[in-house]
């Protein structure tokens, strides 16, 4: 579904040039949400919004759906991330004027489109807001407030969902919710779920995770569990304290 070919990114150039990503390779199928993982600055961001279509790589190729993301204008591709990719945020990226209700509709109301009402109430259960959506986001818990961006990302049915450290300014049973609820789209609605996270608690819930270092993949891990990811991260401080 989703797929990362020899993805390189370098800010600047000359002396003052930072290679963020040296080539990237990995694949991202329906139904599997995998974590990425690695220290500060090893490139996970880069990594997540050259995949998405946020950021344009300096060398290889991002593909969704067999779409050479770098083969579209600005329209286009534009279209493609509002369509098939939802997105969310540590920073929740609500607008506070609206209420929950029309914060999670915004993505169709920016495309013209009617919500379909089924889906909806779907995810609105599954998101546990039914109670909350007349509510605006400064009357909103941080945990509420992240299921309302959660919400908003799946509205429109995307086939990825991109998560950028969703647990990140939660407490831990609000992070459980965001996590259950991100493992569900990628088991039961067969969503591509792709996680940046640093919290082994958090990548124990996804099927497999990919660990950068220095911009480039050295590890992956199927079937993580919180301590084994714990161990990995532990080998690699180890590993960069002796460079
Ligand atoms: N716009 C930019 N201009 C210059 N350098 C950048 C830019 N964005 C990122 N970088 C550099 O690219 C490298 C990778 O950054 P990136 O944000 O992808 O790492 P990360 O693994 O997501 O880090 P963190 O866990 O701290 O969020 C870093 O060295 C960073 O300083």
């Amino acid at each position: 579904m989703a797929e990362a070919d020899s993805l390189g990114k370098v800010y600047g150039t000359g002396e003052h040039a930072v290679v963020a990503l040296a080539g990237v390779s990995a694949r991202f199928h329906e139904g599997e949400f995998t974590a990425v993982m690695g220290p500060s600055g090893s490139g996970k961001s880069t990594f997540m919004h050259c995949l998405a279509g946020l950021d344009t790589p300096t060398s290889g190729a991002a593909r969704i759906g067999g779409v050479d993301l770098s083969s579209l204008r600005e329209a286009r591709l534009t279209q493609l991330r509002r369509e098939r990719i939802g997105f969310v945020f540590q920073s929740f990226n609500l607008l506070p004027t609206l209420t929950a209700e029309e914060n999670i509709a915004l993505p169709l109301s920016l495309a013209g489109k009617r919500p379909d009402p089924e889906w909806t109430e779907q995810i609105v259960r599954a998101t546990g807001l039914a109670d909350r959506l007349s509510h605006r986001p400064a009357q909103l818990s941080g945990g509420q407030q992240q299921r309302v961006a959660c919400a908003r990302a799946l509205v429109t049915r995307p086939d990825i969902i991109v998560a950028d450290e969703p647990t990140g300014n939660l407490d831990s049973r609000s992070g459980a919710q965001i996590l259950d609820l991100l493992r569900r789209c990628a088991a039961e609605w067969g969503q591509t779920v792709l996680m940046v996270t640093h919290d082994p608690i958090a990548a124990g819930y996804a099927d497999r995770v990919l660990f950068l270092a220095d911009g480039s993949l050295v590890d992956e891990m199927a079937g993580p569990t919180p301590d084994r990811v714990l161990e990995r991260m532990r080998r690699f401080d180890a590993a960069q304290a002796v460079r």
